[in-house]
Parts: structure tokens; sequence; C-alpha cells
């Protein structure tokens, strides 16, 4: 479903500030697969996620979803294919529009254009629905504008928008960093319900060990702008933070000074 082959990338090449920021990249992902990716800061996650959403290209290496390759398409020609909800709630959505017609714009994504209607009663139905699952009430609250909800439900929204369209790609940027535990728990629990209910192929960026322990089949750590560690489904369920940790010190030979991976 998604595959990246030997993927490099270097900003600023040539200059003093250059910087290697991913180096042999290798990943392939299942349909249905959800990773967990941890790593320390400046890592590369990012980069990476930006790569594969088309925000950034490789200098070599291929990228493929679902078969198909995206080397070369530009964001706005992948968005079709992918959905991503990143750390700040306000980024996947627009705060003056309403919800329904925020819903409405995630809907036609896919959609050619002549089926880009906009809000109709049927489709206000379908988001009713959509809008039921997350368990907040906004079901009944369609016609506010998004920039009235709170964090919490914004990124809910969010994440109901980057996956409406079951995307082939599925990328969360740190999305639960930015929220209280108890919002942050909730968010993280929708995630589960609808990346299995959809069968999502999806990697999801995170500093808390514990939630990339928890969630999803399979665990990457990066370090470097590589992938140091590659933890498959049987061995994910033994995992610890502790386990974690050790690996990490025996890979790199020294403790992992990172206060922010630490908070788990
Ligand atoms: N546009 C850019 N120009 C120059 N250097 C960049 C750029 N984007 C990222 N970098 C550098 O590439 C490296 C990888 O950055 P990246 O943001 O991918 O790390 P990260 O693992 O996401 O880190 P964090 O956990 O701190 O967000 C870092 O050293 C960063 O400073």
């Amino acid at each position: 479903m998604l595959s990246l082959k030997h993927i490099h990338k270097t900003f600023n090449p040539g200059t003093v500030d250059e910087k290697v920021a991913l180096q042999e990249i290798c990943l392939t992902l299942k349909p249905g697969d959800f990773v967990t990716i941890i790593g320390s800061n400046g890592a590369g996650k990012s980069t990476l996620m930006n790569m594969i959403a088309g925000v950034i290209f490789p200098d070599g290496g291929t990228i493929e979803i679902d078969g198909l390759p995206v080397n070369h398409l530009a964001e706005h020609q992948r968005a079709p294919l992918i959905g991503r909800v990143f750390q700040d709630p306000m980024a996947g959505t627009a705060p003056n529009m309403t919800i329904e017609e925020n819903l409405a714009i995630a809907y036609s994504r896919d959609k050619k254009r002549t089926l880009r209607k906009g809000v109709n009663r049927k489709r206000r139905e379908l988001f009713r629905e959509y809008l039921s699952s997350l368990h907040l009430g906004l079901e009944n609250r369609l016609t506010a504008k998004v920039g009235l909800l709170s964090g919490g439900e914004r990124q809910a929204l969010s994440l109901l928008m980057a996956t409406f369209t079951k995307p082939k790609v599925l990328l969360l940027d740190e999305h639960t960093a930015a929220l209280d535990p108890a919002r942050a728990q909730l968010i993280t629990e929708l995630t589960k319900e609808i990346v299995e209910r959809s069968h999502l192929t999806t990697l999801m960026v995170t500093h808390n060990m514990k939630q990339a322990i928890e969630l999803g089949n399979r665990l990457i750590m990066m370090d470097k702008g590589r992938i140091i560690l590659d933890v498959p489904e049987e061995e994910k369920k033994n995992l610890t933070i502790d386990r974690l940790l050790s690996e990490f010190e025996r890979i790199r030979g020294e403790k992992l000074a990172n206060d922010r991976v630490m908070l788990a």
C-alpha cells in the first residue's frame, strides 16, 4: 500500500547549513498496517511524513502509494490518496466555515469536479451519521463555525475529515500532542476505532512511547535520519518502555537524552 525505497534527503546541500535528514529509508506497509514512529528530536520523522505527502521531494529513492509511483506528484496531486492530521488542532480545518461546510470539502476531495456540490440534504444526513461516531454531539452542531469548537473537538473533526474518503494512507503527525491528557486519550481512542473500522494504512508519529506501544501493529524508531529499529506485530505485543529504551542504548551506545520521548 505504501512503499519507500532507498529514500535520501539532504537540506541545503553544499552549504554550511547542510543537513542530512533522511538516509537509506526503506519501508513497506501492507494494507491495514498501523505503524507508530518514535525517535529523538531531529530524527527525521516530520521530514518523512512531508515526503510521503509531497510537501518535500526526495533527492533519491522511490515512493509508491497503492502501486502508483508518486515521486513527481505535487502535494495537491497526492491529496486524494492521503489523509493527514497535524499536531495543531487549528491546522486541518477552516475556522470561518461551518462544520458541514468543512466536511463537504473533505467529502469532495477525491470526487470529480462535477460531483462537488457542497451541502445537500443527503450529504447532511451522511455527515450527521459520521459525526455521531465521535460521540461528542457534533452531529447537532452542523451549522456551528468550526472556530468555536474546543481543541479536542476540532482535532476529532480533523481526524474525521482526514479519514472520510478512506485514504490509501493516513498520516498522523503527533496529532494528540497539543491536547490535555483527557482529550489526548479521547483522540487516541477515536483514532484506534476509525483506523480499525476502515482498515486504514496508517503512519503515526508520536513522542509518547506508551502510545506508540499501545497503538498499531508495528513500531519503528528513527534516529539521525535512519530507521534504527523495526518491531513487528508479534514482538510489539510484549514491548515495554524499558525495553525500547534499552534497545536504543544498545544500538546507539548511549542513553536516550530526550525528555519529550521519555514523557509517557
Ligand atoms: N526545511 C528544512 N531546511 C533545513 N533543515 C531542515 C528542514 N526541515 C528539517 N530540517 C532538519 O532536518 C532534520 C530532521 O528534521 P525533522 O523535522 O524531520 O525531525 P523530527 O524527527 O520530526 O524532529 P522533532 O521530533 O523535533 O519534530 C533536523 O535536523 C532539522 O533541523
